[in-house]
């Protein structure tokens, strides 16, 4: 059975997480610039499709914002904008000191986008400037990482799919910095590779490239980055429905990744204008069974009776897998390297708190698991707010 990891859950909990800077920053008139393109009635169907997604992705993010007290300027160049006017635009934008961050939807119009350049590297929360933003990676691939890493502190090998893609490269980068063993693959490789893996990350944008014939039961964790939305008003991720039931965790699309990036985006702006100390959002260690495992217990009386022994074993493990790391930074609980035999430490710790067991309740899209997140480790509430200026944010 598969468990989904709501994003929801994560945009929901950020957004009590960062609710009380809100009083701070909104007698500031602070501003977040939003800018996305039109498409043309000429252009083809796949580009329209995917301005229709960087569409909604503007939206969640005005709401986000908004939701923190800034005031979103959702900017919508329209078909036939010239280089000179996309200039303009940015070049206001850099200037308005009250403009604190900037975002271009991707993906710009193929003559625009050399001038993405022209950004004020300060303002580019969403590190459109590779090596001259202060993120390492875009807020969609910083998400990406921090969903995983309650799944991979016993040294997994971690498949991404789509690895020279924009998000991909932030995703190998960073967990690449973490010490993690992956599996880079991307157009022209063969995707059943990804049978190997303990954890799948497919971040393509090309809908149902993952079907049953890619994903295992013994993959731990799926995470579906895709998000491509169809003239029917429904959406389709990375991951073939097909194949929704066959691994043990799955962020699905909608609800997933789209959400998580909402949340980090919020965490991003409020560390950068408010608190460099707010809290992190984070992903609750949830159980799941290691390859090995799997392998054992391949009948199904087998297969219970590892998940009754795992489940046993934990009781006389401390819990010490706490979410203090979960600041997608560097500094990874454990290491990689962690020696995890025989069971997974993690998968113990989230028993210890009261997780259920393998058998999951099932995919409700939207709805939380019965293992779902609970209050018990949620990060500290945040500190009362500083004004913002007042207390030594990030030089500017
Ligand atoms: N510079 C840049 N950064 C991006 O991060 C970026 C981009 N350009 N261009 C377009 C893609 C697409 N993308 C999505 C983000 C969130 C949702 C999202 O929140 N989706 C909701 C559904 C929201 C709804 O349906 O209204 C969900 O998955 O549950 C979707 C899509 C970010 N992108």
């Amino acid at each position: 059975m598969t468990e989904h990891v709501s994003g929801r859950d994560v945009l929901r909990q950020a957004r009590e997480l960062y609710q009380p800077y809100r009083d701070a920053v909104e007698p500031t008139g602070q501003r977040v610039a939003i800018i996305r393109f039109e498409p043309a009635a000429t252009d083809p169907p796949d580009w329209r499709v995917r301005l229709e997604a960087s569409k909604v992705s503007a939206e969640q993010k005005v709401k986000s914002f908004e939701h923190l007290g800034f005031t979103a300027d959702h900017v919508v160049m329209p078909p036939g904008t010239t280089r000179a006017q996309f200039a303009e635009v940015l070049d206001r934008a850099n200037q308005d000191p009250a403009t604190r961050a900037i975002i271009v939807q991707f993906p710009p119009p193929a003559h625009l986008r050399p001038l993405v350049e022209r950004m004020d590297p300060a303002k580019d929360i969403d590190a459109l400037l590779k090596g001259r933003s202060q993120y390492n990676a875009c807020a969609t691939a910083e998400g990406i990482c921090r969903v995983v890493e309650p799944f991979a502190r016993d040294d997994p090998t971690i498949a991404v799919v789509g690895s020279k893609g924009f998000v991909g490269q932030g995703v190998v980068n960073t967990l690449r910095e973490q010490g993690h063993r992956l599996m880079e693959l991307d157009a022209g490789d063969d995707l059943r590779r990804v049978r190997d893996a303990d954890i799948v990350v497919s971040v393509t944008g090309n809908p149902g490239i993952l079907s049953p014939d890619h994903l295992r039961p013994h993959h731990r964790l799926v995470v579906d980055s895709g998000f491509v939305p169809q003239p029917d008003g429904s959406v389709r991720g990375d991951v073939q429905r097909a194949a929704y039931g066959i691994p043990q965790h799955l962020t699905p699309v909608p609800g997933g990744i789209g959400p998580v990036e909402m949340a980090t985006l919020m965490e991003r702006v409020v560390r950068k204008e408010v608190d460099p100390n707010a809290p992190s959002w984070n992903v609750e260690p949830r159980p799941y069974l290691t390859k090995e495992q799997m392998a054992q217990g391949a009948t199904a009386t087998q297969g219970a009776s590892v998940a009754a022994a795992a489940r046993g074993a934990s009781a006389a493990q401390g819990a010490s897998a706490g979410p203090a790391a979960s600041a997608g930074s560097a500094a990874s609980a454990g290491g990689p390297q962690s020696t995890a035999a025989p069971g997974n430490p993690v998968a113990q710790a989230a028993r210890l708190r009261g997780g259920g067991g393998g058998a999951g309740t099932g995919g409700v899209p939207g709805g939380p698991p019965a293992t779902g997140p609970s209050a018990s480790v949620r990060p500290q509430l945040p500190q009362p707010p500083k004004p913002p200026g007042a207390g030594g944010g990030p030089a500017r």
